[in-house]
């Protein structure tokens, strides 16, 4: 019972997982190639709470969720990862995203951007409304002021979102993300505002007449 030639050639099982939030900018895993692509029948929104990487328990931050839409899709990326580093990739997901960020796991179907690659199956992790850490739906207004001003042990939460939005200008300039890039937009509103502030607000100069 020896091992037959084909057995060592038969490509071993690989594992794609699909990122559209910090995970285009951010993987934190070993991963052999990448696609960029979209799922359907989700939008991407603000509607999920971070107490720990972009937030804090008194003032949690507002990162990305896939929210049920039979209209919608979401674009992102997509990561092969290989059969021997499956298991390391799978264990530091579930720390960073399930036991610290409260996502659950799914899969669902993937489409590359290139026409001529076809789709595949690859592992999601999205924030359902039954998730503690849910905040769910707000203003934009109100989402860009939380983010504004929140930040974790990763960093500032302005940082999540203006990576987020960069990838999206840089790997899918023809995708309208009006969530994302409202969000942005009043985010820098505010950054530009409170840059004006000290002026403004400068008490050291005499009153004008
Ligand atoms: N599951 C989404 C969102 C992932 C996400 O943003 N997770 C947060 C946890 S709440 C995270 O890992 N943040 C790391 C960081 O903000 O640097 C994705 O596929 O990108």
């Amino acid at each position: 019972m020896g091992i037959k030639p084909q057995d060592s050639m038969k490509e071993k099982e690989t594992l794609w997982i699909f990122g559209y939030g910090s995970l285009v900018w951010k993987p934190g895993f070993a991963y052999k190639r990448s696609k960029v692509g979209h799922i359907t029948g989700y939008k991407r929104r603000f509607w999920h709470g971070d107490e720990f990487h972009r937030g804090d328990k008194i003032k949690p931050g507002r990162v990305a969720t896939l929210v049920q839409d039979p209209e919608a899709c979401t674009w992102g990326v997509a990561y092969e990862v290989s059969s021997s580093e499956i298991e390391g990739s799978l264990q530091y997901l579930h720390t960073r995203e399930v036991l610290l960020g409260g996502y659950i796991i799914t899969k669902l179907q993937f489409f590359p951007k290139e026409k001529d690659q076809e789709p595949l199956l690859a592992l999601v992790y999205i924030a359902t409304s039954d998730n503690p850490m849910y905040l769910g739906p707000a203003s934009d207004t109100d989402i860009a002021n939380q983010i504004t001003t929140c930040r974790g042990s990763s960093g500032h939460n302005i940082e999540y979102l203006v990576r987020l939005a960069e990838f999206m200008r840089l790997c899918c300039p023809e995708v309208e993300d009006e969530h994302l890039f409202s969000i942005e937009a009043t985010v820098l509103g505010i950054i530009k505002l409170c840059d004006q502030l000290p002026t403004c607000l400068d008490f050291s100069q005499p009153a004008p007449n």
